[in-house]
């Protein structure tokens, strides 16, 4: 974000940004290619007069700190640093409240002090938030009792609740991403620029949180670093540069028109810049070879990422690298795996040994999620913390057999105390999804259930 460690100095405040140039002419050549997951706005007219508005709207991130990100990823890569990315499967406006962002917050946090601590390795935060508003579908309609309607595709695009009304594309609603975004990314850059995420406060980030397997262990690893940080203090440490975190903002790039419009060009260099976010990737169902998702996004400079589930080819993967990576330039591109449990051991080998053999450098992630989605008896969409877990193991073994850098993993949590995951030392199960189920889309790990993958990963990581 704004705020830099001292190896990358603050390169924020010596551009200026702008949407008023022809540069950014060719980022509409997206509309010339077939596109997919769009919703079809009921009043065009009104849309482009969002648009307007948006491209008129300060930009939400800056070039600079989007150029430093991309070094991460390139560490990253590199196996100098490891990636976590974590957040809602659907932000919503509702809950874009300042306790549910400062748990989530606060859930990265403490997952990376596990990680760092635990493996002795440098942790790049990013939140699938302050963005993430827009949805994919596998379908078009949704039937409750009978009653079928469009289906809900994200804060951004229309209303959850099940009515007709409620159904219908709104793209007022792009500005209400825009301004949720903006404050939602004030209280990031607050929190991790005031204090709030200095290392010192480690133990207060378990507060609320008295009980389970998860906290506990959190608590001895905390009472650790506060012991390494008073000996560090007893030898005359200076701490100031642990006030200040770095921290990123995610989300993927669904919805063309919104994207389009806060895409500026960089006044250093005359290239263009998502401003919506840090880091913008393309969903599984958007990455068409010729379609408009990856023309758009190969007209960015940012760093991005593309899903690859269980059916991707090599010849996808090299092509994918051809279009949207062709100088081959390090942290540009990462590849965020979504296999299944039960194929990424099958699966990811040849996809990794390919590109590795044809020269390319991207950062292998793991999204140990979307391939482990299942309904349980009693009708909730969830997955089991089995399963993930299993995922992530699979991810880090296949890396081990190659050779290769296992870089990032790519979460749906939050940092409240729901119950949308099976399993878990809380032991979760299908009579338990009943009590707080809240998800508007896809189920996520909860704080706890958090907490305990990241001292599992933490041990995988430290024999990496
Ligand atoms: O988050 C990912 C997708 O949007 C989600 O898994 C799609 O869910 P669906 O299969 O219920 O449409
Ligand atoms: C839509 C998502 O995932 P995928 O594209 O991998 O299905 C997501 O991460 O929310
Ligand atoms: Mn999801």
């Amino acid at each position: 974000m704004t705020q830099f460690s001292p190896d990358a100095p603050a390169r924020a405040h010596d551009f200026t940004l702008s949407s008023a140039d022809d540069g950014l002419a060719a980022l509409g050549s997206w509309r010339e290619y077939p596109r997919v997951q769009q919703p079809v706005w009921p009043d065009e007219a009104e849309r482009a007069r969002v648009s307007d508005d948006l491209r008129a709207a300060p930009p939400l991130v800056f070039a600079g700190e989007v150029d430093v990100l991309r070094e991460r990823v390139a560490a990253a890569a590199r196996g100098e640093a490891f990636l976590l990315a974590g957040g809602d499967c659907a932000e919503t406006f509702a809950d874009s409240t300042a306790d549910r962002i400062r748990n989530k917050i606060r859930t990265i946090l403490q997952m990376s002090a596990v990680l760092t601590y635990g493996a002795s390795v440098p942790v790049v935060k990013m939140g699938r938030m302050a963005g993430q508003f827009a949805k994919p579908r596998s379908g078009d309609e949704e039937t409750r009792d009978g009653v079928t309607l469009p289906t809900y595709r994200g804060d951004a695009v229309n209303a959850h609740a099940f009515t007709p009304q409620a159904r219908i594309p709104d793209p007022r609603r792009l500005w209400q991403m825009y301004t949720t975004s903006a404050s939602t990314l004030n209280l990031l850059r607050a929190f991790t620029g005031g204090g709030f995420a200095d290392l010192r406060e480690v133990h207060s980030w378990n507060r609320g949180f008295t009980s389970g397997a998860g906290y506990d262990r959190y608590e001895e690893l905390a009472a650790q670093v506060d012991k390494a940080i008073r000996f560090m203090d007893a030898i005359g440490a200076d701490f100031d540069s642990l006030k200040v975190v770095e921290f990123y903002a995610s989300h993927e790039a669904l919805l063309l028109d919104y994207e389009e419009a806060l895409a500026r060009i960089d006044s250093r260099s005359g290239e263009i810049y998502g401003c919506s976010g840090h880091f913008l990737w393309v969903g599984e169902r958007t990455r068409q070879l010729d379609g408009a998702h990856v023309d758009f996004m190969s007209r960015l400079r940012n760093p991005i990422g593309v899903k690859l589930g269980p059916d991707a080819s090599v010849d996808d993967a090299l092509r994918l690298i051809d279009r949207l990576d062709p100088e081959r330039e390090p942290g540009r591109l990462t590849f965020i795996t979504r296999m299944g449990a039960g194929k990424i051991r099958d699966r990811l080998p040849a996809l990794v040994e390919g590109v590795r053999d044809a020269g390319a450098e991207v950062a292998w992630v793991t999204d140990p999620m979307h391939g482990n989605t299942i309904t349980s008896s009693n009708g909730y969409k969830t997955r089991r913390f089995e399963d993930i877990l299993d995922e992530v193991v699979g991810f880090f073994e296949v890396h081990q057999g190659l050779g290769t850098i296992p870089a990032g993993l790519h979460m749906e949590l939050t940092g409240d105390d729901v119950t949308e995951v099976l399993g878990g030392s809380g032991e979760i199960d299908e009579e338990g999804l009943t009590r707080r189920y809240e998800t508007l889309v896809d189920p996520r790990l909860n704080h706890q259930q958090s907490l305990e993958l990241a001292f599992l990963v933490a041990e995988m990581l430290s024999r990496r």
